[in-house]
């Protein structure tokens, strides 16, 4: 494929332009503000489009009417343009409204972004909201997508929207709602309830707040979503606070504990969770594997020797300590280890 166009070289512009790089496919960047390698620098939309069939519009919503815009004089009608932003209708509005039946688009929302990257997460999921002014350009953004190793969910961009609603913009809203209140995630210790959210407390902080704006004020369903669970949660607070200190088991339609499974319930969730937890492992040697092709990729660039012995025994001398520390047996945990260093080394030779 031709260069991509990247309009907009923000945390995801950037984040997009390495994931093209590992896939092998060149891009140019344009953005009045970031800093864009010299290699990558386009000075002007027309530089920017010239010789390239998808455009990719990553700036942040409010913005995208005017920069579609100014874009349009400089687009052909065999070139696709795409945008990814966190919300779809009004980005599908601006797209419909701009460019309508002279170029062809899609709105799509990659439901990743630098974080999720770095940490080699997968897998890459985008949700293509396919529109019947130009039905090949979905074809063509989910062949896009596909060559960067991503999942592809066709929706509506109200369906995007409704659902993003109730998932994305509720939990951002809990967790800037609990950062406001003090939650800070520099604590001594958590439980892994707090750590599963502790990550979106961390993304807002470093949010230049164009994300919680785009997620909340952008998605058109995002209010009243908020407003439900304010009223769910105020019920749930009152009911907590009418149970007198001595009761001993809440009677609340809201506080009731699922009924306990007859036979031996407690094997039974005994086994759910060790099921819970080697599936963890399973996507946590997935992720590792990935960050080992990495770093392969990162030592044939350097010239370095492949398998790294000594790194090894490293390795293998820090897990020892590490189970020591948490009470686990040194030996068991070494051989587990160089289990998977082994498989380490036969992933890197194979694509993930
Ligand atoms: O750290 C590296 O150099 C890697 O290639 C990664 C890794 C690993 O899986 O951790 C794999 C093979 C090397 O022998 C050492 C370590």
């Amino acid at each position: 494929m031709s260069q991509v166009a990247i309009v907009g070289y923000g945390r995801f512009g950037r984040a997009l332009g390495s994931l093209l790089e590992a896939a092998g496919i060149g891009y140019r960047a344009l953005d009045p503000v970031a800093d864009i390698p010299e290699a990558h620098r386009a000075n002007s939309f027309q530089e920017l489009v010239a010789g390239t069939e998808l455009i990719v519009v990553a700036v942040p919503v409010p913005r995208m009417q005017a920069v579609l815009e100014n874009l349009l004089p400089h687009l052909r009608p065999e070139q696709l343009v795409l945008d990814v932003g966190s919300v779809k209708v009004k980005p599908v509005h601006a797209l419909n409204a701009v460019l309508g039946t002279r170029v062809p688009w899609v709105g799509t929302h990659p439901l990743f972004g630098p974080l999720s990257l770095a940490m080699a997460e997968r897998p890459l999921r985008v949700v293509v909201c396919p529109n019947p002014l130009h039905p090949n350009a979905a074809r063509q953004a989910r062949a896009f997508f596909e060559r960067l190793g991503c999942e592809i969910i066709e929706q509506t961009p109200e369906g995007h929207d409704r659902i993003m609603a109730h998932t994305h913009a509720l939990t951002f809203f809990v967790a800037k709602g609990m950062l406001d209140a003090g939650s800070g995630v520099d604590v001594p210790f958590a439980p892994a309830s707090f750590k599963a959210l502790s990550r979106t407390i961390e993304t807002i902080r470093a949010d230049a707040g164009h994300l919680f704006a785009a997620i909340q004020h952008d998605n058109p369903f995002a209010a009243e979503a908020r407003s439900h669970l304010l009223g769910a949660l105020g019920a749930i607070h009152q009911e907590l606070e009418a149970i007198p200190p001595e009761a001993e088991a809440p009677e609340t339609p809201h506080l009731e504990l699922p009924a306990l499974e007859t036979g031996l319930p407690e094997l039974t969730e005994t086994r759910e969770l060790i099921d819970q937890v080697d599936r963890e492992l399973v996507e946590l040697l997935a992720r590792r594997a990935e960050l080992a092709r990495r770093a392969l990729q990162a030592k044939a660039q350097a010239g370095q020797p492949v398998p790294d012995p000594a790194r090894e025994e490293a390795m293998v001398a820090s897990r020892r300590a590490w189970a020591a520390e948490r009470g686990l047996d040194p030996e068991g945990v070494e051989a587990i280890f160089r289990a998977v260093l082994r498989f380490s080394r036969r992933a890197q030779h194979t694509k993930g």
